[in-house]
């Protein structure tokens, strides 16, 4: 449903993708490692059309994204894209639940499904709370169920549970699992935790060569 295909990108003359091409099927949950600094947030940012690449392409079932005009970008991300990014605050002046359901009102579909997910992180009950009333681990849930709650086909996740304590961390990457597995959708996890990696179905490993199959888990 995903593929890259040569992609480059370089900042400031060195080259930190260098042709990198890999094809992500549709129901699979693939996380990806590698060294600090080898460019697995910039390859993120790029599927995520946050960033250009300076070559190559990136193709979502077939349609490659350069090939879209802005509107029609937007609205592919908007449509069948989820993100868990640090950068995608969680909007303070918005109450739980608002936030959850943000997904499902920017696509005009019913909102019903945040309570549900509000439920399934462990906050039910608190959709009237804002996000000021919340710890660090509470607010990465919500931007977790925010970015599912309308059910996505690829979903994007940089370091997930990086804030979060390893069972919290579990059952949201259960979540995040089950969800994947659910919708037939496809999610690639940027992490430096072997305990997140092994949530997904296989770990790739970014080296300056691309990406290589670390081990395959059933
Ligand atoms: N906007 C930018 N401008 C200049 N250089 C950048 C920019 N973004 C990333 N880089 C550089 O590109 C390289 C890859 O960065 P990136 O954040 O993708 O690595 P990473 O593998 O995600 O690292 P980490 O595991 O430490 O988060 C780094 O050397 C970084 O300094």
């Amino acid at each position: 449903m995903l593929e890259l295909r040569n992609l480059t990108k370089t900042y400031n003359g060195r080259p930190v993708l260098n042709g990198l091409s890999h094809q992500f099927q549709a129901g699979e949950f693939v996380a990806i490692m590698g060294e600090s600094g080898v460019g697995k947030s910039t390859l993120l940012n790029l599927i995520a059309g946050l960033d250009a690449p300076d070559g190559g392409q990136i193709l979502v079932d077939g349609t490659p994204m350069s090939a879209l005009d802005d509107e029609a970008a937007t609205r592919l991300r908007r449509t069948r894209m989820g993100f868990i990014f640090q950068a995608f605050h969680v909007l303070p002046h918005l109450t739980l639940r608002q936030n959850i359901a943000l997904p499902l009102l920017l696509n005009n579909t019913s909102q019903g499904r945040a309570d549900d997910m509000l439920a399934a992180i462990g906050l039910a009950g608190r959709g009237d709370d804002f996000p000021r009333q919340l710890s660090g681990g509470e607010m990465q849930r919500v931007a977790i169920a925010r970015a599912l709650v309308h059910r996505p086909a690829l979903v994007l996740a940089d370091e997930p549970t990086g804030n979060l304590d390893p069972e919290t961390a579990d059952s949201v990457l259960s979540l995040l699992r089950a969800e994947v597995k659910a919708n037939g959708a496809c999610a690639i996890m940027v992490t430096h935790s072997h305990a997140a990696a092994a949530k997904a179905d296989k770990t790739l490993v970014l080296t300056s060569l691309g990406l290589t199959n670390a081990r395959n888990v059933n």
